[in-house]
């Protein structure tokens, strides 16, 4: 890891993106305080709004068409993001209820009840995800080569989350070579970590490689590490990072394994973080069927990691890769995050089915159907096609609604079974990203730019009755979790609707 990304060259309306500029400044490997090139204009936003700004962005986040900007409905920029989706005729997610942008501040009146936001005029883009290129071939090459361990063990890596899969994911480092500090909070914690080689309170059965450490002390933790592992639940993100932002050393590099949609603003967590710890920083998201419990054990995994600028998804993909730990890359976040949010809460619809004692077909049905909802929202936020049928799609949503160790999946087999959702969190150490996500997805399809999509839906007008329509499961898992519905009632809905054409 001897090289790292500083930025791409800016593009043009119609002409190809010319490749990422490569920082090779710092043997040690990636380095957060290198000297950055000049930043890239944001041409998606600039052609959108036609004005000729320039917003200063991080990594390859901004080379044209693939511009997150213009993909994503929110993020750092909503004001930018809805005005870039207005004009490509993309929906956006609302803007985050805690945006001071008077644009955003706008936004969220009309959303509210002033005038409802105009429909898209076409059909979102639908495969525009680019295809790798010679460069980026040439940069796997030497990803691969650069992996050599005197190179590992000078490239420090922090990891936030101390839970079960930022041990796991530890653990592979670790044994790829790299010094590892897991930034936990409790003391106890990090003392047995540090003198017992265990974590006490997650996977405790296994012994952590030595050159995994812990503290307690987040400067401590930051200092001079190359790269970050966000594991922190999505939830308890913002409320995390507000703690420890003086603490992120400027231009560090983020991996993020969180897997949902944060309640209060809609976002994913590829909008989330940049407008937590700012744009001027490479982001990569992680995801697949991985639990962590099989990961640690060194069983043999699959998993993806998508950024917006290849080279990075090829470096930490170069990081993590073993013979029993296999990292694809995508050039998709969104396409990723949508599907890693969504198939916790089939998940859960999954156990209920399960728990209900439905039978093995109704329960493919029931996960089919729900990756037809989830591939209509991601479609929807401009996700490509690819990533749904690869592993951070049906791979990961095969796994958890069909493995025995997801805790999404055990919430829906609990409630089939009759215990009450309170009970069950209670009785959980562990977190169940979907029972939040079923939530704030509840609301994003009734509120957000799902509500505002076009097309026939039965000659149905309201935003309510097409999401009922076109999100069935999803919006009965939510009703079910609030309460509102039991599993059995939630699943004979389902039954009454009439069948149509399969979509
Ligand atoms: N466990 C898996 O198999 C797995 C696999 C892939 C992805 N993920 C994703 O990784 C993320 C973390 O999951 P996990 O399995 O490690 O969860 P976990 O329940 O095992 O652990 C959660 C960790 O987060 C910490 N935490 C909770 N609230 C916090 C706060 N406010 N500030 C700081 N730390 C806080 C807890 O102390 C704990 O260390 C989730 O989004 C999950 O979907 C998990
Ligand atoms: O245990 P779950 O349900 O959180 O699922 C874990 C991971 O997301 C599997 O990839």
């Amino acid at each position: 890891m001897a090289a790292f990304i500083a930025a791409p060259a800016a593009s043009s309306p119609g002409r190809r993106p010319r490749p990422p500029v490569l920082c090779t400044a710092t043997p040690a490997g990636v380095s957060p305080r290198a000297p950055r090139a000049p930043a890239p204009r944001c041409e998606g936003a600039r052609l959108a709004t036609g004005v000729a700004a320039a917003w200063p962005l991080g990594g390859g986040r901004a080379i044209g068409r693939h511009c997150r900007h213009r993909r994503l409905g929110g993020g750092a920029l909503p004001a930018v993001a809805a005005a870039a989706a207005a004009a490509a005729g993309t929906p956006s997610l609302p803007p985050s209820p805690t945006s001071k942008t008077p644009a955003a501040a706008g936004a969220m009146a009309a959303t509210a009840g002033g005038t409802p936001p105009p429909p898209p005029r076409r059909a979102p883009v639908v495969g525009s995800i680019p295809r790798p290129t010679s460069e980026d071939e040439q940069w796997l090459q030497r990803s691969r080569v650069k992996r050599d361990p005197a190179n590992a063990a000078r490239t420090k890596v922090v990891i936030c989350g101390c839970g079960s899969f930022g041990t796991a994911l530890a653990t592979v480092l670790a044994r790829n070579g790299y010094p590892v500090t897991l930034l936990a909070r409790r003391p106890w914690v990090a003392d047995e970590i540090n003198t017992e080689h265990r974590n006490p309170k997650y996977l405790s059965e296994h012994v952590l490689p030595p050159n995994v450490v812990a503290t307690t002390d987040a400067v401590a933790a930051f200092d001079g590490a190359s790269l970050c592992v966000h594991a922190v639940p999505v939830q308890a993100t913002r409320a995390f990072i507000m703690e420890h932002v003086d603490d992120y050393p400027p231009g560090l590099p983020i991996l993020c394994t969180s897997k949902g949609l944060e309640v209060s603003s809609l976002w994913l967590m590829c909008e989330l973080l940049p407008s937590l710890l700012g744009t001027e920083r490479q982001y990569a998201f992680l995801s697949g069927p991985s639990f962590a419990k099989e990961v640690i054990s060194g069983l043999p995994t699959a998993v993806v990691i998508a950024a917006d600028a290849r080279p990075f998804a090829h470096q930490l993909a170069a990081m993590l890769s073993s013979p029993t730990f296999k990292v694809f890359t995508s050039a998709d976040p969104v396409g990723l995050e949508v599907a890693g949010a969504i198939k916790n809460v089939i998940a859960i619809a999954a156990g209920m089915s399960d728990g209900l004692g439905l039978g093995t077909n109704a329960m493919a049905a029931l996960v089919t159907r729900g990756c037809s909802e989830m591939r209509r929202i991601a479609l929807l936020k401009g996700a490509s096609a690819v990533t749904l049928s690869g592993l951070s799609g049906v791979g990961d949503t095969f796994l958890t609604c069909f493995g025995p160790l997801s805790r999404n999946r055990t919430v829906g087999v609990r409630l089939g079974r009759g215990e009450s959702l309170d009970a069950i969190l209670a009785s959980s150490r562990q977190i169940a990203e979907g029972v939040e996500t079923a939530r704030a997805l509840e609301r994003w399809l009734l509120t957000g730019s799902a509500a505002m999509e076009a097309g026939d839906a039965g000659g149905l007008t309201t935003a309510a009755a097409r999401a009922a329509i076109r999100y069935p499961i999803l919006l009965g898992v939510a009703a079910v979790l609030d309460g509102r519905l039991t599993p059995r009632d939630g699943l004979d809905a389902l039954l009454a609707m009439p069948p149509r054409q399969e979509d």
